[in-house]
C-alpha cells in the first residue's frame, strides 16, 4: 500500500489526542501538530527566536511561555494571526519532514486546524472526531484553570463543528473508548482494503 495520509481533526475537547493514541496502538505512525508546536517553543526550538521577536514577554528560561503568549494574544485581534504567520510555516516543515520518513501505509496527521487552514487539500482523507456540544463543554470546563471565557474564546477561533462534519470524509463520535477503538480498527481495515 502506498502512503495514505489521513488528516485527524476536531474542535477543542472532541477527542483528537485520545483517538490519535488509538491509531498509534494499532501501529499506525501519528504526527501531532500541537506536539510540534511544543517542540518549537521548547528551549532550543526553532520557534523560540521568531516568537520572542514578536512577543518578547513570552521568552522565559530560553523557551516560550504559553501563558504569557496567551495573554499577549488577548491584547489584540491581530496578535494570533501574526503568531500563526510565524509558527505555521515551521509546523508545516515539521509535518513534511515526518511525512517524508514514511514511504507506505497509513499515516495519521493530528491537526486541530486542518479545515481552518485548508490543510485537508494535502490529505488523502479526513477523519473528524466529534461529540455533542454539551459533552465537549463538560470535558473542556473540567480542565484545571479553564474558564467559560477561555472556552468561548477558543471555540470562536475554530470552525463550527457542523461545518467540519460537512467537510470530513469520515466522522466518529467519541462517546466511549471501546466504541472509538472499534471504529478506528474498522477504518484502518477499510482503508487498507480500499487502497491496497
Ligand atoms: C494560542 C496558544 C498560545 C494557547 O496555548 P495553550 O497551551 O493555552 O492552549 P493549547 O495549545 O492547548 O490550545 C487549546 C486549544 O486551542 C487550539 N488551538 C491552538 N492554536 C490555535 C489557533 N491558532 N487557532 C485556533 N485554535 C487553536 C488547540 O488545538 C486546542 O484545541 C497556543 O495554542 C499556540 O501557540 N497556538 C498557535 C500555534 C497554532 O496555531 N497551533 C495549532 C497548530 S494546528
Ligand atoms: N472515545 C472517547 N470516549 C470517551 N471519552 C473520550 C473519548 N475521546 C476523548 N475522550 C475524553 O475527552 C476529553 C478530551 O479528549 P482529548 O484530550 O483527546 O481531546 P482533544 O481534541 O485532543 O482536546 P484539545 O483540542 O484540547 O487538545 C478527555 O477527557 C478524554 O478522556
Amino acid at each position: 500500500m502506498s502512503r495514505f495520509r489521513l488528516g485527524l481533526t476536531g474542535s477543542i475537547g472532541m477527542g483528537k489526542s485520545t483517538t490519535a493514541a488509538l491509531f498509534a496502538a494499532e501501529g499506525i505512525p501519528v504526527w501531532d501538530a500541537d506536539a510540534a508546536v511544543h517542540r518549537l517553543y521548547a528551549p532550543g526550538g526553532m520557534g523560540v527566536a521568531p516568537v520572542a521577536t514578536l512577543c518578547p514577554s513570552a521568552l522565559r528560561d530560553a523557551g516560550i511561555d504559553r501563558t504569557a503568549l496567551r495573554d499577549w494574544i488577548a491584547t489584540a485581534p491581530t496578535a494570533l494571526p501574526r503568531l500563526e504567520a510565524v509558527v505555521h510555516p515551521l509546523v508545516a516543515a515539521d509535518r513534511d519532514a515526518f511525512a517524508a520518513q514514511v514511504s507506505d501505509g497509513i499515516v495519521v496527521f493530528d491537526i486541530p486546524l486542518l479545515f481552518e487552514k485548508g490543510t485537508e487539500a494535502r490529505m488523502d482523507a479526513t477523519l473528524l472526531v466529534t461529540a455533542p456540544a454539551a459533552l465537549q463543554r463538560q470535558r473542556v470546563l473540567s480542565r484545571p484553570g479553564m474558564t467559560e471565557a477561555q472556552f468561548a474564546l477558543m471555540l470562536s477561533r475554530q470552525m463550527p463543528d457542523a461545518e467540519k462534519r460537512a467537510r470530513a470524509t469520515h466522522i466518529v463520535e467519541t462517546l466511549s473508548i471501546d466504541q472509538t477503538r472499534a471504529y478506528v480498527q474498522a477504518l484502518i481495515a477499510y482503508l487498507r482494503s480500499a487502497h491496497a
